[in-house]
This record gives structure tokens, C-alpha cells and sequence, in this order.
């Protein structure tokens, strides 16, 4: 479970200060698939790295599994929007995925069978050898997902992770993200500006305001668990849910006008 209570992030520095989370508190239950969705410029990456450790907030507090976070919990691993930055580019796909696990500290029999498992999971088998520079970037997406798959994380962030790539590459990396979560059972904060995505994606929607940011909104997507591009999206459900959330957005701007 991920807790997030009354965060507040202000960032000083150069003699200007920016108020970039106001007061955020949200719950992300063990096992859900929650898709946090906002205007940009509202946090949404700051929020992340707080709640990865990687930035101090303010104020409030993240809890993952009851425990504070002081710095990159365990059992967490982070998917980000710049793919092409994320991998080594002098390290083999395999090379990639393996390096975590390595610094996990994991043998290297269940190394070999982790990394194998999570490059045929994302479609990957034949590409271990292979070099970053040589895929496209779809496919370079698809190996930093096979990185974050084959750690065994218990809790996944997503940051914007499929912003980069085309329409099609884009339905189907979501597909890839809503099967692996359904089947290995991890508790996934997805982060995107994009509505639909959220909807589609989601369990549960939670929506930000624009800066300095609190939460807006929450919606449970009562949509079917099986889901797929062409009858989900035309599900009148579906499209009764984006607008609620679009609706709120545009609230939001309004609000920060
Ligand atoms: N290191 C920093 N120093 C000062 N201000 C910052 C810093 N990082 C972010 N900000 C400010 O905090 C606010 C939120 O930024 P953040 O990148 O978290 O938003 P975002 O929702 O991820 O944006 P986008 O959707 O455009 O990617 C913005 O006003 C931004 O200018």
C-alpha cells in the first residue's frame, strides 16, 4: 500500500520559490492500479519523485507498506518518460534488465531466468543482444518496462512512460501494462496528462488541479477488468467517465486562472 499524506513541495533556490504540491493525500491500496492525471506543469513528476525518494518533500508524508520513505524504498522500481535516457546505451538489452538484479544482489541462474521472463513478457525474446541505439523507441520503452518487470517490484511508478511514442505503439504498450498487472499482482501508480489513457488504464482515477496542487477528484472505473482498445473505449461507460474527469480538469485550469 502507498500512502501519500498532506505533501507539500516548495522548491527554493535563486531567490525565487515555487509552490509546486500545495497539500496532497491520496491512498493507492495494495494490488490497484491507480492513473494520476493532471494539467501540465501540476507536479505530477515531483510528486513522483517524492514518492520515490528521490526528492524530500516539504512537508506530509509517504508511506509504502507502512514504512516512511527517507529514500528509494525497496521493492520499488520506477518506469520513466525519457526511455532513451533510462538505458545504458553501451550495455545489450540484456545487459539492461540484468542490472538491477545484479545490484539486488539475485544469483545469476534466476538473473538469467528473471531477465529471459521479462524481455518474452514484453515481446522482447529475440532482441537480448541487441543494443538500445539499434531499437526504435517503442522498443527501447518496452526494455526499460522488461528492467522494472524482471526487479519483481512490488510497487511500480509510471512517469508519462508512453508520451514519446506513436499512437499504436502507444495502445499497445498499454495493453502490455494492463496484462502484466493483472498478472503479477503489483501495485502500480501510472502518471499521465492524458485523459483517456487514464480511463482506459485505470482502476481508479485520481485527478490533480493545476500548481500549487491539491487532489481534484477520484473516480472508480467500474469498467470491465477485460478491456480492449476498440469495445472499451466505445463502452458509452467509458466515455461518460472521461468526460467526468475531463470535466474536472478543465475545472481545475479555471480555478488556477
Ligand atoms: N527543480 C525545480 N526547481 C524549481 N521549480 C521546479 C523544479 N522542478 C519543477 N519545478 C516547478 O514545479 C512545478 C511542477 O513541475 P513538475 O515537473 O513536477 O510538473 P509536471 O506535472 O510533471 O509537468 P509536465 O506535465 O509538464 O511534465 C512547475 O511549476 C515547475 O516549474
Amino acid at each position: 500500500m502507498l500512502e501519500v499524506k498532506g505533501l507539500r513541495k516548495v522548491y527554493r533556490g535563486g531567490g525565487r520559490e515555487v509552490e509546486a504540491l500545495r497539500d496532497l493525500t491520496f491512498t493507492v491500496e495494495g494490488g490497484d492500479l491507480v492513473c494520476l492525471v493532471g494539467p501540465s506543469g501540476c507536479g505530477k513528476t515531483t510528486l513522483l519523485r517524492c514518492v520515490s525518494g528521490l526528492l524530500a518533500p516539504t512537508s506530509g508524508d509517504v508511506r509504502v507498506g507502512g514504512k516512511p520513505v527517507t529514500g528509494p524504498p525497496p521493492g520499488m522500481a520506477v518506469v520513466f518518460q525519457e526511455y532513451g535516457r533510462s538505458l545504458f546505451p553501451w550495455m545489450s538489452v540484456r545487459d539492461n534488465v540484468e542490472l538491477p538484479l545484479k545490484q539486488k544482489g539475485v544469483d545469476r541462474a534466476r538473473r538469467r531466468e528473471l531477465v529471459e521472463g521479462a524481455l518474452d513478457a514484453v515481446g522482447l525474446g529475440g532482441t537480448a543482444g541487441a543494443y538500445p541505439w539499434q531499437l526504435s523507441g517503442g522498443m527501447q520503452q518496452r526494455v526499460a518496462i522488461a528492467r522494472a518487470v524482471a526487479y519483481e517490484p512490488e510497487t511500480l511508478l509510471m512517469d508519462e512512460p508512453f508520451a514519446a511514442v506513436d499512437a499504436q505503439t502507444r495502445a499497445d504498450l498499454e495493453d502490455l501494462v494492463r496484462a502484466l498487472w493483472q498478472r503479477l499482482e503489483v501495485t502500480v501508480l501510472f502518471v499521465t496528462h492524458d485523459i483517456d489513457e487514464a480511463v482506459y488504464l485505470g482502476r481508479r482515477v485520481v485527478m490533480l488541479s493545476s500548481s500549487p496542487t491539491v487532489v481534484q477528484d477520484e473516480l472508480v472505473v467500474d469498467l470491465p477488468a477485460e478491456r480492449d482498445q476498440l469495445h472499451t473505449r466505445a463502452d458509452p461507460r467509458f466515455i461518460e467517465l472521461r468526460t467526468r474527469v475531463y470535466e474536472q480538469i478543465q475545472l481545475a485550469k479555471k480555478a488556477a486562472r
